[in-house]
């Protein structure tokens, strides 16, 4: 049965001012991406090995083996299909499923080519690449995440056999949650003390055997398992987080991933001439790739809320006739398409910061170490803020959804459970923002010293203007400037930044003021890096965009962008004498005619992510938007409808409807 549903989405992609093909190109990044995107989404889908309605009424078990089969048919179909490693890593984002690839191939692999040294890499990375083993990445333990210095595994040389002994001291100090651990991987990259002649080095990686390559088993000393079932159903319950304890396991010298450190035959310590940082590499490379991933899950939940809010229709009829469509509602407009916006801004700086990460790895391979600083600040503030937005937004478009939202088969709870996460693993959102103030404020402190800022902070450098500019929107027109708004962000975060920076050193010593107006830098952090996205996006859209109205879209979704957050911050624009409220006022009255003109796009703006209904995993999302038969039918597939009498009634429903018909007799 399709429904007058359908035809909503066909009027509304009829209403479109743009073209809709050349935005998927813009969205994809490049015709070719495009044609790799799509190709192997359409495998995924068509491909009933990678089905996944069913997973949240799978049990933990059933889900988890469930994950194997799709994971060991991913290496199947690329190996068949002869894909190229970025198509078959499209491949395996397709099937929409944590498991164990995403850390052999996200962090397992990326350690030891950042951190091996070229021998070890010939050694490990056909080994890696051919699969012949599975690895994963250990560094938290029980006690310890976030504090990655205070990590108590130790890794103590001993002369006498040339081997390390990897030990876990104390229970807190168990490797625990690592993804792939529980279960799965062969191998380790455990991150450790290295301890030789007795004395202390630092932490450093330790590529270390889990499991016999013959049956699985764990090798001697070894103690491993799953650390249990994670928030929500189906989910991240598809991983094997897993804990695991070393009983003075012992592993030759040369696994020791000796890129910045090496361990000599006598057990001397020869620190490499960089940064000790460098050992965080793989943890720098995570994070930028969490920024575009943001823009995905993002999108996703958006293409959902956007098009079904195009279906939904609620009161505004008169004597019973067509109701309003809730997208026209401007309240719902406001909380939906500052979330379109964002989507195609983190998608956008999600772009850039893989050119940045680029810029930073060529320029370390060539011994330049100048811009590590500010990568990391750039990818630990990035994916804090993008993540936390995504994270907040997803549970946004559920409720945009009403009652609907809330069921599984909407698609946006188990987005939601899956993707939370996202805000703790690879750096906590608030530590990570810590460590951009600290930058910041260091950034500051050297302003005054009379040296100047580059890259991301070069705006830091006009600092007499930005202490003293007052915005110049006289209309909401004005908003639309570039300079206007960009103006407004520089000024707020520099504002905020040069306020921490001089209300720290009235401490009696620097970690005291940190410590002590924390918060107040993390929204100077938070400011910040909402300058390099507006910034990003407006460097966008300033540039050739080909395709019929496809500029001038983005131009809105930029601007509606920049002033959602100028609402958003306004108690901080305000408080810093960046803008006034007459013209947050204007900048309120034009985002509102923004919301106006994106209204007849939204779904064609959503059609251009070009996802398939497998992957939208949406009875809402529907691109036919054959919305209430769907839930119908997904209703009557439920586990509970398998019988018309549930199972139960003989021992718990029969027993008390006679109880309470004893009792109505007394
Ligand atoms: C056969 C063919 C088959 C083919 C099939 C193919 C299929 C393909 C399949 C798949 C492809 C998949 C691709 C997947 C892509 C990726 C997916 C990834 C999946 C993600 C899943 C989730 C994984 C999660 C993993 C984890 O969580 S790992 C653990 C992460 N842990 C953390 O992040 C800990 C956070 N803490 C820290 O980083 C640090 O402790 C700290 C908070 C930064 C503090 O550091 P420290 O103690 O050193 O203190 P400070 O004194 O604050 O800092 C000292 C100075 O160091 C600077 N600093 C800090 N960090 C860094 C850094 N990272 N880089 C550079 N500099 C750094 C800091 O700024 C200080 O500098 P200073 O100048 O001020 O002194
Ligand atoms: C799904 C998932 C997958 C994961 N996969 C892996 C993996 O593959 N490998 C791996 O090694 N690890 C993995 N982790 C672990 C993850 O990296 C850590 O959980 C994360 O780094 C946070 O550390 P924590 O748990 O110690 O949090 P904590 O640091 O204990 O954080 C608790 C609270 O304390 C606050 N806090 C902590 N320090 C400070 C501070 N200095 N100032 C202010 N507030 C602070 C935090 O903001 C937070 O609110 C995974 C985690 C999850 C959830």
């Amino acid at each position: 049965m399709v429904v007058a549903s359908v035809d909503n989405l066909a009027d509304e992609r009829s209403k479109a001012q743009f073209d809709v093909g050349a935005m998927k190109i813009v969205w994809a990044g490049s015709k070719h991406v495009f044609d790799v995107t799509d190709r192997m989404a359409r495998i995924v889908a068509s491909d009933p090995e990678f089905r996944k309605d069913n997973r949240t009424t799978l049990g933990r078990k059933e889900l988890f083996k469930n994950t194997l089969r799709k994971m060991a048919h991913v290496v199947k179909r690329a190996n068949e299909l002869r894909l190229t490693e970025e198509e078959a890593s499209k491949l395996r984002f397709f099937v929409d499923e944590p498991g164990y690839l995403d850390l052999h191939w996200g962090m397992f692999v990326p350690a030891i080519k950042g951190q091996g040294t070229e021998e070890q890499q010939e050694k490990w990375l056909p080994l890696a690449s051919r699969m012949e083993i599975i690895g994963c990445y250990a560094q938290t333990e029980l006690g310890h995440g976030s504090n990655v210095q205070g990590l108590e595994t130790t890794a103590t040389f001993d002369p006498k056999t040339d081997e390390f002994i990897i030990h876990s001291p104390s229970l807190t100090s168990y490797k625990w949650w690592p993804g792939g651990l529980g279960k799965v991987s062969t191998h380790v990259v455990v991150y450790a003390r290295l301890v030789s002649g007795g004395q202390e080095h630092g932490i450093y990686g330790f590529i270390v055997q889990l499991r016999s390559l013959d049956d699985h088993t764990p090798l001697p000393g070894i103690i491993i398992g799953d650390i249990g079932t994670k928030f929500g159903s189906g989910a991240y319950n598809t991983m094997d987080n897993g804990f695991v304890c070393f009983n003075r396991v012992r592993i030759p010298r040369n696994h020791m991933l000796m890129r910045f450190c090496q361990v000599t035959r006598e057990g001397n310590v020869c620190l490499s001439d960089v940064p000790k940082q460098m050992v965080y590499g793989t943890m720098v490379y995570v994070r930028q790739t969490i920024v575009s991933d943001a823009s995905w899950a993002l999108s996703r939940a958006v293409c959902i809320a956007v098009r079904y809010s195009a279906i939904r229709r609620q009161f505004g009829s008169q004597d019973r006739g067509i109701e309003t469509q809730v997208l026209d509602y401007k309240t719902q407009q406001s909380r939906l398409f500052p979330l379109l916006a964002s989507a195609y801004a983190f998608r956008f700086v999600g772009e850039w910061l893989k050119w940045l990460y680029a810029d930073v790895t060529e320029r370390l391979q060539a011994n330049d170490f100048s811009t590590l600083p500010e990568a990391h600040a750039c990818t630990a503030g990035l994916k804090s803020l993008t993540t936390s937005v995504t994270a907040d937004a997803i549970e946004e478009c559920r409720k945009l959804c009403g009652g609907h939202g809330y069921l599984c088969s909407s698609g946006l709870p188990e987005l939601f459970a899956v993707y939370v996460p996202a805000c703790t693993y690879e750096g906590d959102n608030v530590v990570l923002l810590l460590q951009v103030a600290r930058f910041l404020v260091k950034t500051v402190s050297r302003l005054a010293a009379g040296k100047k800022p580059v890259g991301t902070t070069t705006y830091m450098g006009n600092a007499e203007h930005l202490m003293q500019c007052k915005s110049s929107a006289s209309s909401p027109e004005d908003w639309l400037k570039p300079s206007v708004v960009l103006e407004a962000f520089e000024a707020r975060a520099f504002r905020l930044a040069v306020a921490c920076a001089r209300d720290i050193s009235k401490f009696s010593t620097p970690e005291a003021g940190f410590a002590e107006l924390s918060i107040d830098l993390v929204e100077a952090a938070i400011a910040h890096c909402e300058v390099i996205v507006v910034s990003r996006f407006i460097e966008k859209v300033q540039q050739d965009i080909p395709g019929d109205g496809v500029k001038e879209q983005l131009q809105i979704l930029c601007f509606i962008y920049a002033l959602h957050l100028i609402h958003k911050h306004s108690g901080e624009f305000l408080s810093t004498g960046c803008i006034t409220p007459e013209q947050a006022t204007l900048a309120n009255e034009q985002l509102r005619t923004l919301y106006g003109q994106v209204r007849p796009n939204a779904v064609s703006l959503v059609d251009a992510f070009n996802y398939t209904d497998h992957y939208l995993g949406s009875a809402l999302g529907r691109y036919d938007g054959n919305v209430y038969a769907t839930l119908y039918a997904q209703a009557l597939r439920d586990p509970l409808n398998d019988t018309v009498v549930p199972d139960g009634y003989e021992e718990f429903i029969r027993p008390v409807l006679k109880q309470t018909m004893r009792l109505s007799r007394l």
